[in-house]
C-alpha cells in the first residue's frame, strides 16, 4: 500500500509537464544540485516516453530509478491524458519500457504549492504590505493558460498541498463600471467564472468586453498584445483591461486568502503575473485584495507575492523528492511501483 511518507529511490527524474512545455531535471541523491535539461515543447515529441528517452535518458549515464511528474490535468486511473496536449502518461509503460521502479504523478498546481513552501526572497517580489507568519497556510494562484489555484496547509508537522478547482469560483460585477462591462463578458453555461477573465484567453475576453462597453472595435486578439499595449498605455481599452485584470485578480486572491486563512502569504505563479508585474504593483491589485469587509484589517496583514522563479514547479518537486516526509502529498491512486 502506498504511503506518503516513504522515500523515493534515487536517482529521481523530476518532470513538470505543461500544455506547451515540458521541463525535466535529475536528482542524483538527496544532497546533489538537480541536473537540469533544456526545456522542450511537448508538440515536438509524439509521446512523453519518447521525450524522456531523448531529452534525458539519451543524455546522461545516470539511470533514474524513480520519477515524480507534475501534469496539467486530472489524475484518474492508469491512463492520464494531459489538458491542452495529446500526450497520455501511462505509468505502467514507464515502468515496463524505461526501467523506472517507482512513478508518482501529481497535479501541476500541487507542484506550484510545494514550491512556495521553500521559495527564497530572491525568487519572489512582494506587492504591498503584510508579512509572512511562519507555519501558517499559504495559497497559490496561477493565471496562465487557465487559472490554477491550490492551498498549502501546515498541519501535523507537514506542508499539505490542497489542489482544487478554485479558478472556477464565480466572479461578479461590483462597481458601476463593472456593471457596464460584465454583460459583454463571454459566459460559460450562463455564468462568469474567475477563469473566464483571469487567464490569457480571459484577458482578451475582458478587453473585448471593455471595447464593447465603449463602442470601439477591438484591435488585439492576442493576450500579449493586450498586455503590452496596456502596460505602455498606448491603448485606452488595453490599459483599462490591465487595471481591471489586476482588480479582479486581487479580489479572487483575497477570497482564496479568506478561505485558507492564508497568513503564510498569497503567491501569484503562472506565466502572466511576471509579465504584467508593473500593473500588479499599481494600487488596484492590493486595494481589491484588502477590500474584504468585515475582514479588511486582517487582509492588510497578509502579504502577497509574485513568484519570479523561472522553474518554480521543478524546484518544488525537487524539495519534495528529497524530503517527502515534510510534505503530506497524498499518493494513493497516484503512485505505481514495479
Ligand atoms: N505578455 C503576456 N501577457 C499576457 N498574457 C500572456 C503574455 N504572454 C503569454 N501570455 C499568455 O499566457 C498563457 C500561458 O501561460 P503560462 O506560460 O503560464 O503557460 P502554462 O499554462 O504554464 O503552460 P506551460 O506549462 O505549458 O508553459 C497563454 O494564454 C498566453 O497567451
Amino acid at each position: 500500500m502506498a504511503n506518503a511518507y516513504d522515500h523515493y529511490p534515487f536517482p529521481i527524474l523530476i518532470g513538470d509537464i505543461g500544455g506547451t512545455n515540458a521541463r525535466f531535471s535529475l536528482l542524483a541523491d538527496a544532497y546533489a544540485e538537480p541536473k537540469e535539461f533544456p526545456i522542450v515543447q511537448t508538440a515536438k515529441f509524439a509521446t512523453i516516453d519518447e521525450a524522456i528517452q531523448r531529452v534525458v535518458l539519451d543524455k546522461t549515464s545516470m539511470h533514474p530509478r524513480s520519477t515524480i511528474l507534475a501534469v496539467a490535468g486530472p489524475i484518474n486511473g492508469d491512463e492520464i491524458p494531459l489538458t491542452n496536449c495529446p500526450w497520455v502518461v501511462r505509468p505502467r509503460a514507464l515502468i515496463d519500457n524505461l526501467g523506472f521502479e517507482d512513478v508518482v504523478v501529481i497535479n501541476d498546481f500541487e507542484a506550484q504549492a510545494l514550491a512556495v513552501a521553500s521559495l527564497g526572497n530572491e525568487n519572489q517580489i512582494q506587492i504591498g504590505r503584510g508579512s509572512v507568519l511562519p507555519g501558517h497556510s499559504k495559497v497559490v494562484l496561477g493565471p496562465g493558460t487557465g487559472l490554477g489555484v491550490a492551498g498549502l496547509v501546515h498541519a501535523l508537522n507537514a506542508w499539505i498541498p490542497v489542489p482544487g478547482e478554485g479558478g472556477h469560483v464565480d466572479l461578479g460585477p461590483r462597481s458601476v463600471r463593472d456593471e457596464k462591462i460584465f454583460p459583454h463578458i463571454e459566459q460559460i453555461d450562463g455564468r462568469v467564472s474567475a477563469e473566464q477573465i483571469l487567464c490569457g484567453r480571459g484577458m482578451v475576453n475582458l478587453y473585448r468586453a471593455i471595447c464593447a462597453a465603449d463602442g470601439v472595435a477591438p484591435a488585439f486578439s492576442d493576450p500579449a498584445d493586450v498586455s503590452n499595449n496596456g502596460l505602455s498605455a498606448e491603448n485606452a481599452q488595453a490599459a483599462e483591461t490591465l487595471s481591471l485584470f489586476a482588480t479582479y485578480l486581487g479580489r479572487v486572491a483575497g477570497d482564496m486568502a479568506c478561505v485558507f486563512m492564508a497568513r503564510g502569504g498569497v503567491y501569484l505563479a503562472g506565466g502572466i503575473p511576471q509579465k504584467i508585474l508593473p500593473a500588479l504593483q499599481r494600487p488596484e491589485f492590493r486595494a481589491a485584495f484588502e477590500d474584504k469587509a468585515p475582514h479588511s484589517a486582517l487582509m492588510a496583514t497578509i502579504p502577497t507575492f509574485v513568484v519570479t522563479h523561472p522553474l518554480a514547479a521543478l524546484a518544488g518537486l525537487s524539495t519534495y523528492a528529497r524530503t517527502p516526509s515534510q510534505f503530506g502529498v497524498a499518493t494513493e491512486g497516484r503512485r505505481w511501483r514495479k
